[in-house]
């Protein structure tokens, strides 16, 4: 049987999404590990002013691709772009270009997706699911097609406490929706999507769970394989440990802690933080490729790619980086906690009042407050992720299992997506480094200085708690008689008890 490079070899792969987070991983890893791939076919629109010839040549000048640039040099020739906006009829592929992947792919995997969490519901269904369902047209006009693989997410059924690795059937038949949201206009949608997303957190969950159902529709006429990864982030080991290149999910979370800007989220501790490395979503999703075509299931198989059940990990267990992000706003000292109270009651106090203070400083010396406007989006963006950190789901993982011990030794060296042997404090250490080495664009060399930072921020609130005790005393206490009887008794009484301990503490020795 054929190992999994051996199988890709000679093969024209397609990838829709492979500008974005996990398709460049894909692209990366196809190229380094299968050298022998003989094209990719990458889905690309021109986007902010730039052509997609221009967008291409940038991401493969990416850091990311170090390695395998090290490798061949010439490794862009086995690129070929396609300009495509998957939002438009028949995906904005021009003929010629669907007459030349008709032709020849052998493998298709479709990782495009729009993923925010506030997208509009027309926009997420054209992109989730309508784009999909083109894309499965266009798949079953390839001649040679061996696998479709779809990457879809852990959190398609987050409705559901347990999940299976099976389709549970939509709310909603797809095509009956997008027919009758066809006709609304914009604002009567944004009327009635809670009610259609019902007990979904947000249309990004929805729009998916209503493209694996599209997906698995085609079955009897495609090799399908579905791919749902938990929250993915940075790389574990591949191509080097701590890749990441945005804001998404947790590493939005560590940066605005780093930056000592974040302070207090709503989070269960004891609640699994099902966090997945970008490079075992990716090898499995290979893995999957070569089982799709190799075995030809009946039925498509959903891989469900979870941490959760296989190796624990709490988001109460975090402990974020030694390496402190330069330019800190205060010293990093972040908590979470479950209780809704105490978590608005830490927002007053240390987010909303200090920039106050920052934003009074900022005006009072002519410039424009800036931190009130930080502090709002960042609230904004941690109520919709907070949905995720407080509750906890279970994903059965026999696919994965049974796809792992369908590996050659060597296949499960090279594409490794055993997570038991991933060490949780290792791995969120090298996150963070990732995110401030590659996010953030900061140099290891200048963590002295940042160091230096902190230490500034410490003095100037040890002197501004100082001055702060001061003007509650000249102003509250010292005009008082019955304020200065209060505050002598509670410290006599501190007094007391710390003498008390002195005096114990001597006895037991
Ligand atoms: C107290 C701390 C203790 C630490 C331990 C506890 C950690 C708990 C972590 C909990 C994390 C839970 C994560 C759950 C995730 C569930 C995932 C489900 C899995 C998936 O299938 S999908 C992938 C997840 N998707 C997302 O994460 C997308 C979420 N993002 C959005 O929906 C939008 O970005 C958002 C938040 C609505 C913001 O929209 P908007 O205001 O319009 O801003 P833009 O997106 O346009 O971005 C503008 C600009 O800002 C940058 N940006 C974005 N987010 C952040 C951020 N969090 N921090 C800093 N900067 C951010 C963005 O890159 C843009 O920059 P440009 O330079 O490009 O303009
Ligand atoms: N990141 C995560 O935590 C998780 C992601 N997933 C799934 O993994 C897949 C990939 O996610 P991720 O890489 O993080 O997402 P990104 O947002 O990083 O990438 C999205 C990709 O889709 C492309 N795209 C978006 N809109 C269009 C369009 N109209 N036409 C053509 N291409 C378009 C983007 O291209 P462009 O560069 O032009 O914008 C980009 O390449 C998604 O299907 C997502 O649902 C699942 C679980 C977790």
């Amino acid at each position: 049987m054929a190992s999994i490079a051996e199988y890709y070899a000679g093969k024209s792969v397609m990838i829709t999404g492979a500008t974005g987070f996990m398709g460049k991983v894909l692209v990366e890893k196809l190229l380094r590990s299968c050298p022998e791939v003989k094209a990719l076919y990458i889905l690309v629109r021109p986007k902010a002013g730039q052509s997609m010839q221009q967008r291409v040549s940038d991401m493969m000048k990416c850091k990311l691709f170090d390695r395998v640039r090290e490798d061949d040099p010439d490794f862009h020739q086995k690129i070929i772009p396609i300009s495509s906006e998957l939002t438009q009829p028949s995906l904005a592929i021009s003929p010629e270009d669907v007459q030349r992947l008709t032709a020849c792919i052998n493998v298709v995997f479709h990782c495009a997706a729009t993923i925010r969490f506030d997208e509009p519901l027309k926009h997420a269904l054209q992109l989730n699911v309508m784009a999909t369902q083109q894309l499965l047209s266009l798949a079953q006009q390839m001649h040679h097609l061996e696998a479709f693989i779809h990457i879809s997410t852990a959190y398609a059924n987050c409705n559901r406490k347990h999940i299976d690795e099976v389709i549970y059937p939509p709310p909603v038949e797809p095509r009956k929706l997008i027919e009758s949201l066809e006709w609304m206009d914009e604002s009567i949608v944004l009327d009635i999507t809670p009610r259609l997303i019902g007990d979904r957190p947000n249309t990004y969950t929805y729009t998916k769970a209503l493209a694996e159902y599209s997906v698995q529709q085609e079955q009897d006429r495609l090799p399908i394989g579905i791919i749902r990864p938990s929250i993915v982030g940075a790389s574990w080991q591949e191509p080097f440990p701590g890749w990441i290149d945005n804001f998404n999910g947790p590493s939005g979370v560590f940066i605005a802690a780093g930056k000592g800007i974040l302070r207090t989220m709503r989070a269960n501790n004891d609640a699994v933080a099902d966090l997945i490395p970008v490079d075992v979503v990716i090898n499995l999703t290979l893995a999957a490729g070569w089982y799709t075509a190799v075995h030809r299931p009946k039925t498509a198989l959903v891989y469900n790619c979870t941490t959760g059940g296989i190796n624990p990990f709490h988001w109460g267990e975090i402990v974020l980086g030694t390496n402190p992000l330069e330019q800190a706003f205060r010293r990093p000292n972040a908590n979470i906690t479950s209780n809704y109270l105490i978590n608005q009651y830490w927002i007053l106090v240390s987010h909303k009042f200090p920039a106050f203070i920052y934003d009074l400083f900022l005006r009072l010396s002519g410039q424009k407050p800036q931190m009130m406007r930080i502090f709002n989006r960042l609230h904004k963006a941690i109520s919709l992720l907070e949905y995720f950190s407080s509750q906890d789901w279970e994903w059965s993982s026999e696919n994965m299992s049974m796809l792992m011990g369908q590996l050659a030794p060597d296949d499960r060296k090279t594409f490794n997506f055993d997570v038991r042997q991933l060490n949780w404090p290792e791995y969120i250490d090298n996150y963070c480094i990732g995110t401030k080495k590659y996010v953030l664009n900061e140099d290891m060399s200048d963590i002295p200085a940042a160091r230096q930072h902190l230490r500034k921020l410490r003095n100037i609130r040890y002197t501004f708690n100082t001055l702060l005790v001061v003007f509650i005393w000249r102003v509250f206490i010292a005009r008082s008689q019955m304020a200065r009887n209060i505050w002598y008794f509670v410290v006599s009484l501190c007094f007391k008890f710390l003498s008390y301990f002195r005096a114990s503490s001597t006895l037991t020795k």
